[in-house]
């Protein structure tokens, strides 16, 4: 029997990713802009900011110039913006105060704000010129899963991304296997840690950032999410003894991985891979995708979710109520 918000959104938004196709209808403008832009920025906060992060990998993939900024240093510390930038806001709430404040500065300068969030009535649909609202509905619990599913779908659909061509059943079958596993190896050394890098490249780098996230807000670990090979230039040097969970899904995955887990390994780093059965990369634990599973980001990410949440409780954790966090935040300084 399921006790946890968490874990009941963490198994909903596999059901939602059926109706994602729903906020896809009027993607026509939004796609033409992109398409017409000099350079696509992504922004948003916490878990909105690494849904940009893999949004700016997808946009790579599609040849877009495009860059991800956590929206405070879009709004205090960003880069040029034109009438040939296009803005893409994520905000769950759509009220969190320095997305909502940068994508206005962001159309005050003549950029094209497409805005995600989830619902239809929102300070950032006020600002944005068009606004998508993902099927995700309001999000039960602080940690943002369900959210971040559909926001993903929905970026995939708007870059026209190789990652749109899957049919809904195809991912929501292999996410529900996917979810239930217990990872009982891997969760028995994460509820032992108290730290913990998570590892990436590309779209995986912003899955790493995502998952930081999540273990830090659930699971109250103090994480650091790097570009695989980056824990060589310095990290390294004090992870001894800690974990180090290395997400290395994609197909072509870049082939510094083994090397990385080696070397990991030799440091006393314990290392868990996030793999697929037929690349082994070495390590200390693999945690497999089962054989035939989609060349999609939502997989890992599903794993990654669960293993938070699976993590926490382990940790006798209530991941409903993590301490010090809201949904959202809107600043007095923005009002
Ligand atoms: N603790 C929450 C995060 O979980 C959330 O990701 C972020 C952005 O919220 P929103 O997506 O509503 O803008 O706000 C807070 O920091």
């Amino acid at each position: 029997m399921t006790t946890h918000a968490v874990y009941d959104e963490i198994r909903s938004g596999i059901d939602r990713l059926n109706d994602f196709k729903m906020s896809t209808r009027d993607l026509s403008e939004p796609r033409k802009r992109i398409a017409h832009a000099d350079r696509v920025h992504f922004i948003g906060c916490g878990s909105s900011y690494w849904t940009g992060v893999i949004g700016q990998y997808a946009s790579f993939q599609r040849g877009i110039d495009a860059t991800a900024y956590a929206a405070s240093e879009y709004l205090f510390a960003g880069p040029p913006i034109t009438e040939e930038t296009v803005v893409v806001a994520y905000s769950q709430s759509g009220e969190t105060s320095e997305t909502v404040t940068a994508a206005r500065r962001a159309k005050e300068k003549g950029a094209f704000v497409i805005g995600i969030t989830n619902t239809d009535d929102s300070s950032l649909g006020s600002v944005a010129d068009v606004v998508l609202v993902t099927p995700a509905g309001t999000e039960k619990a602080v940690l943002a899963t369900k959210t971040v599913d559909a926001a993903l779908m929905l970026t995939f659909s708007l870059l026209e991304s190789k990652y749109s061509e899957y049919t809904p059943s195809e991912l929501q079958r292999m996410c529900r296997n996917v979810v239930e596993q217990d990872f009982q190896t891997a969760v028995a050394v994460l509820a032992e840690a108290k730290t913990l890098y998570t590892l990436g490249q590309g779209i995986e780098y912003g899955l790493a950032g995502e998952a930081a996230t999540k273990f830090g807000e659930g699971a109250l670990l103090h994480t650091t999410a790097l570009p695989t090979p980056e824990i060589s230039h310095g990290p390294i040097a004090n992870a001894a003894g800690e974990p180090a969970l290395v997400i290395a899904t994609q197909e072509s995955e870049a082939s510094l991985t083994s090397e990385v887990v080696s070397k990991l390994c030799d440091a006393g780093v314990t290392t868990i891979v996030l793999r697929r059965p037929t690349n082994d990369y070495g390590g200390d634990i693999s945690i497999e995708l089962p054989s035939r599973s989609p060349d999609h980001p939502i997989v890992p990410l599903k794993i990654l979710q669960s293993l938070t949440y699976k993590t926490a409780v382990k940790k006798g954790y209530n991941p409903d109520d993590p301490p010090e966090l809201s949904k959202h935040i809107e600043w007095s300084a923005l009002g």
